[in-house]
């Protein structure tokens, strides 16, 4: 793992994810929570693949402004890119563009755990 990893992308907003659908608003646009969810998941797979089996990743923080509607089809681009580590903790900057028109940007926080203790601390 090094600061200054990057992963880049792509999706179609599908019909499941609008604001309408996934309860979040009243309009038939890319909704919020699927933008983190997109976000969140560039992250996720440029940390896993540097893990070692049985570590993975939880979001702990996201801190993200929304700037453009997406409608159904379009395709997007996300950018993460590893900015800091400090211990466990990951931090990334995220960006979704969209014909490279920004739909999306932030920070967003991972922070690394071994699954089956992870689990197991929840469970008690
Ligand atoms: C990640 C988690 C295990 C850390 O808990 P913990 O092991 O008890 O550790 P701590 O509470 O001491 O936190 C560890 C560090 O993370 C930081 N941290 C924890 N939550 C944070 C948050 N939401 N934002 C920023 N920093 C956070 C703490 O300040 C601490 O920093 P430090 O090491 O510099 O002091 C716990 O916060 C958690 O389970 N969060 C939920 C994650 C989740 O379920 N995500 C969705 C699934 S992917």
């Amino acid at each position: 793992m090094k600061e200054g990893m990057k992963l880049i992308l792509e999706k179609t907003v599908k019909a499941e994810e609008t604001a309408a659908k996934v309860a979040s608003g009243a309009l038939d646009v890319f909704s919020t929570p699927m933008l983190i969810a997109f976000m969140e998941n560039t992250a996720f797979n440029l940390a896993q693949k540097e893990l070692e089996d049985g570590d993975t990743t939880v979001g702990i923080s996201v801190n993200i402004k929304h700037l453009k509607a997406n409608l159904v089809g379009d395709l997007l681009k996300c950018e993460a890119l590893l900015t800091k580590i400090d211990g466990k903790k990951l931090f990334f900057n995220v960006k979704v563009t969209y014909n490279d028109e920004i739909v999306g940007d932030g920070e967003h926080i991972r922070y690394i755990v071994n699954e089956k203790k992870f689990i197991e601390k929840i469970r008690g």
